[in-house]
């Protein structure tokens, strides 16, 4: 099947199953007017990430990579009203835009933008005692995914689940001497997962409006 079918039916089932509300096309419009990429997750994979918190009973929820707040408003549904997203972001312009994003969504106080480096931050939280996520979001720099999983497993409980995308890169995971940082950092990291004895993992590929790639879903079990 041709990527423009995939395509058609990722957006047929969207229509369907997520449909377009103003609040979050609001917010897109804000980020391409604020010059931020079009990176975000696509609506049915916002819509899974709300429904894996819901899922998990999640109350708190720490996301890597918030752009302009997409994916940190699913999440912030996801956990309800009593709920909190801690999300980390390294641009200051990104985390204002997913400010003001989040304000008109209704969701601001559900959430907290820690700007920096994540790596920097998240040493500060292990370092600090953050207490344990219920639901935890890669979704950064590719490169540094294999110490993102480090990391975020200090964070995690038993029973806890950590989601990481594009983990695909339009199938060049299968190049293992790819010199491309951001497939290396995902076969790095994949390899880690399947190694980590604590963790219970898989990966689904997707394909659709935003191209081909896959997402990996573990929970940790120990
Ligand atoms: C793919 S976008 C996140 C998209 C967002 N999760 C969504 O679906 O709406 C990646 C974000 O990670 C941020 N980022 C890149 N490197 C980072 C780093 N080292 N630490 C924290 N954030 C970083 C980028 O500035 C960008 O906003």
């Amino acid at each position: 099947m041709s990527n423009e079918a995939w395509s058609a039916v990722d957006e047929y089932l969207s229509d369907l199953l997520v449909p377009a509300e103003p609040v979050l096309t609001d917010g897109l419009a804000a980020s391409r007017a604020a010059g931020l990429p079009a990176i975000e997750v696509a609506p049915n994979q916002g819509k899974l990430l709300m429904l894996l918190a819901q899922i998990q009973g999640a109350t708190r929820v720490l996301e890597l990579g918030t752009l302009g707040g997409y994916s940190t408003t699913w999440l912030a549904r996801g956990v309800g009203a009593a709920g909190r997203v801690v999300t980390l972001e390294a641009a200051p312009e990104h985390a204002e835009v997913a400010r003001q994003n989040l304000d008109r969504a209704d969701l601001a106080d559900r959430v907290e933008i820690r700007v920096g480096a994540a790596l920097t931050t998240l040493a500060a939280m292990v370092q600090a005692g953050e207490p344990p996520f219920d639901l935890i979001f890669i979704d950064a720099d590719k490169a540094n995914y294999p110490q993102y999983l480090e990391w975020t497993m200090r964070l995690t409980r038993p029973g806890s689940v950590i989601v990481a995308d594009n983990v695909v890169r339009q199938g060049r995971i299968l190049d293992a001497a790819s010199d491309d940082e951001n497939v290396r950092g995902a076969r790095d990291f994949l390899a880690r997962v399947a190694a980590e004895p604590r963790l219970s993992a898989t990966t689904l590929q997707t394909v659709g409006v935003k191209g081909w790639d896959g997402l990996t879903i573990a929970r940790v079990t120990g």
